[in-house]
């Protein structure tokens, strides 16, 4: 059957009795492919019937499907012509693993952060209601998504709409760990009601029909605390704000969804079909383990076991263990994650302490302006969030945290180039975010022992300060150098004379290696790990000023506002003499790959930053 499928609306062709016998294949296909390159395995292994019966229902490009996250869209993919894609999926030069319009103009919305696709969505349905246009819009977002505040704002908002637009619920049940919060609860209760697909049966009256225990059984459910016209009216929610709700539909069976789909397309307003379906289906090792099969490396099928071992610990690792610590000795330290605990590591936090982990769902405004009400109880809150993912809290950073000037610790996982995922999730924005912000302290480690250290530094210090650290196996190099965490001042590595390299967290390493090969060339460079960004150790500048020429500043951050630009604004401020030449990364956004490799490509390796000065230098 997958030999069929070639290009976009090949799906028409297939006979409906053919459609199991396409899903099996489409299945055995993503496990294969994803063992061999890695990706998002469990998600996908649930839509695959999901996305059929949508291609079955819909004519693409014309009609636009808007995934939320993009993470689920493999068969989508191979749906729209681009089976070939999966032998270089997410690797460099090859397919992203999200929806990226670039690649097809089957993809409605480039996606990869979650909750946006009925925004999105909705854009796109008044879009064409004022161009008078007729095409179909589809949403598809998950129950994990749907924890999102932006999810809300935008169902309210599209619950004045009179024309036709289609939000598919793909409800599995999971997150990437177990879902969290009301929401995951009502639709739990909704999922009972499965047996009502579609119809808007009086319950009551029906159950009175049956002989005997039919009436006996209404007023037992009446007195039960589940609401009687939840089963009268399954989403009942939606119904009152103005949205249709259709379902719960049975996400594997492709026949019932395709006719609530129809049905669906006929509604004249916003329309939720609500579908359940099975994260990691029809692959055990990923069914059983959902969590561990969302995103995956390479491995064996036959065990889904992962091909390459762990070599040491990673920054997360060390940032897991050392809030474990920690959290004995300050009973008030509490964590916060937005969804991603195993990802930051506060599982282990959990374990130790539950009442003091809080998972809120994937709701990083929320988890931020909740640190803020934490701290000023009396709490010391840990937010730990992936780089990219902290961009949605940037006013609540501000705004509720900065300008109240709160002890609120922000830990940021994934700081950097992340390597696979791409654009939407490199970290590379954090440090000109973070900068800006009034009272705001900025930390990054040179390696693992510093992240500990930087963690207790920040603990007991006042004020909001953020530690940001890269996706990967932690430096272990370096261990010599252990001089204690101090305020504001950097840490020189070695003192030389005439060209300073000022590198920041991650870059220390590969600063290493350009300052032993500067040495190598006959040059006596200073080498220092910056280790505060923000507040700038200006004594430090000011001492360099002194026998420098120029500083080399090294950041994994884009240039614009990073901390290269504000040593600069420094130095032509009090030390016009010296020269500054910033290393980061140039306005862009990096696309996937993987991150050594990227390095090279934007110029952040060795070789790269030694060619940089040597040029800077020829043109002076
Ligand atoms: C803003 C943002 N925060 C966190 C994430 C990380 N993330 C990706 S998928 C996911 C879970 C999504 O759950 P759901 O929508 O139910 O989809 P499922 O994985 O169950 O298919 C999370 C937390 C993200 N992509 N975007
Ligand atoms: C789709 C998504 O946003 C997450 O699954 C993300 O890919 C996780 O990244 P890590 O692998 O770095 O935890
Ligand atoms: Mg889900």
């Amino acid at each position: 059957m997958l030999e069929k499928i070639n290009k976009p609306n090949d799906i028409h062709k297939i006979a409906l009795a053919d459609f199991p016998q396409l899903a099996e294949e489409i299945r055995q296909f993503l496990i294969e492919s994803v063992s061999q390159t890695g990706g998002h395995l469990a998600s996908n292994l649930g839509a695959v019937e999901l996305t059929l019966a949508l291609h079955n229902v819909l004519e693409l490009p014309q009609d636009k499907i808007v995934w939320d996250v993009g993470h689920q869209a493999y068969t989508h993919k191979i749906l729209t012509g681009r089976k070939e894609g999966f032998k270089k999926l997410r690797k460099e030069g090859g397919m992203s693993g999200f929806p990226k319009r670039s690649e097809s103009d089957c993809d409605a919305f480039d996606a990869g952060h979650s909750s946006n696709s009925i925004s999105a969505g909705l854009g796109y349905v008044r879009a064409r209601d004022l161009l008078g246009q007729n095409y179909r819009v589809v949403s598809v977002i998950g129950d994990g998504a749907l924890t999102g505040g932006m999810a809300y704002e935008a169902l309210n908002n599209a619950a004045e709409l009179k024309t036709n637009f289609i939000i598919v619920l793909n409800d599995n049940n999971m997150s990437i760990s177990k879902n969290v919060g009301g929401m995951s609860s009502y639709l739990s209760a909704l999922r009972t009601a499965e047996s009502y697909t579609g119809m808007k049966i009086n319950v009551t009256k029906n159950l009175k029909k049956i002989p005997r225990v039919g009436t006996a059984l209404v007023d037992t459910m009446r007195k039960t605390k589940s609401s009687i016209k939840q089963l009268i009216i399954p989403g009942m929610l939606f119904e009152n704000m103005g949205i249709t709700y259709l379902g719960p539909v049975d996400g594997h069976d492709m026949r019932q969804m395709m006719r609530l789909f129809n049905e669906a397309k006929r509604v004249e307003g916003p329309v939720i079909v609500h579908v359940l379906t099975e994260k990691g289906r029809g692959y055990e090792p990923a069914r059983k383990h959902p969590d561990q099969f969302h995103g995956t490396g390479p491995f064996d099928i036959k065990t889904g076991k992962a091909l390459s071992q762990k070599k040491g610990p990673t920054y997360t690792d060390v940032f897991a263990d050392a809030m474990v610590n920690l959290g004995e000795e300050h009973d008030r330290l509490v964590g916060i994650t937005a969804a991603m605990k195993e990802g930051t590591g506060l599982v282990r936090f959990e374990k130790k302490y539950p009442d003091r982990l809080f998972d809120v769902g994937i709701a990083e405004e929320h988890a931020v302006s909740f640190a803020a009400g934490l701290a000023l109880g009396g709490m010391i809150p840990v937010v730990a969030i992936y780089s990219s993912f902290l961009q949605r809290a940037v006013d609540q950073m501000m705004h509720d945290v900065c300008m109240q000037n709160l002890h609120v610790i922000f830990a940021i996982d994934r700081a950097g180039l992340v390597g696979a995922d791409g654009e939407t999730h490199q970290g590379c924005f954090d440090l000109s975010y973070l900068t800006m912000m009034p009272n705001m302290t900025v930390m990054a480690p040179k390696n693992a022992w510093e992240l500990r250290k930087m963690l207790e530094f920040a603990v007991c210090a006042s004020g909001p300060v953020a530690i940001r650290y890269p996706r990967g196996g932690a430096y272990l190099g370096l261990e010599e150098f252990e001089s204690p965490i101090q305020y504001g001042r950097s840490e020189v590595l070695y003192r030389g004379e005439d060209l300073a390299v000022i590198s920041v967290g991650s870059m220390t390493e590969i600063c290493e290696q350009v300052c032993r090969e500067l040495k190598e060339r006959g040059r006596r460079p200073t080498f220092v790990n910056a280790r505060f960004v923000k507040p700038l150790d200006t004594a430090l500048l000011d001492e360099l000023s002194r026998d420098h020429k120029l500083i080399v500043t090294v950041e994994e951050n884009v240039k614009n506002g990073g901390f290269g630009e504000h040593v600069a604004a420094y130095m032509e401020a009090c030390h016009p003499e010296v020269r500054v030449l910033p290393i980061a990364i140039w306005n862009r956004f990096v696309e996937h790959g993987e991150v050594g490799s990227l390095r090279a490509k934007i110029g952040l390796s060795a070789p790269d930053i030694l060619d940089a000065i040597e040029k800077y230098e020829e043109q002076q």
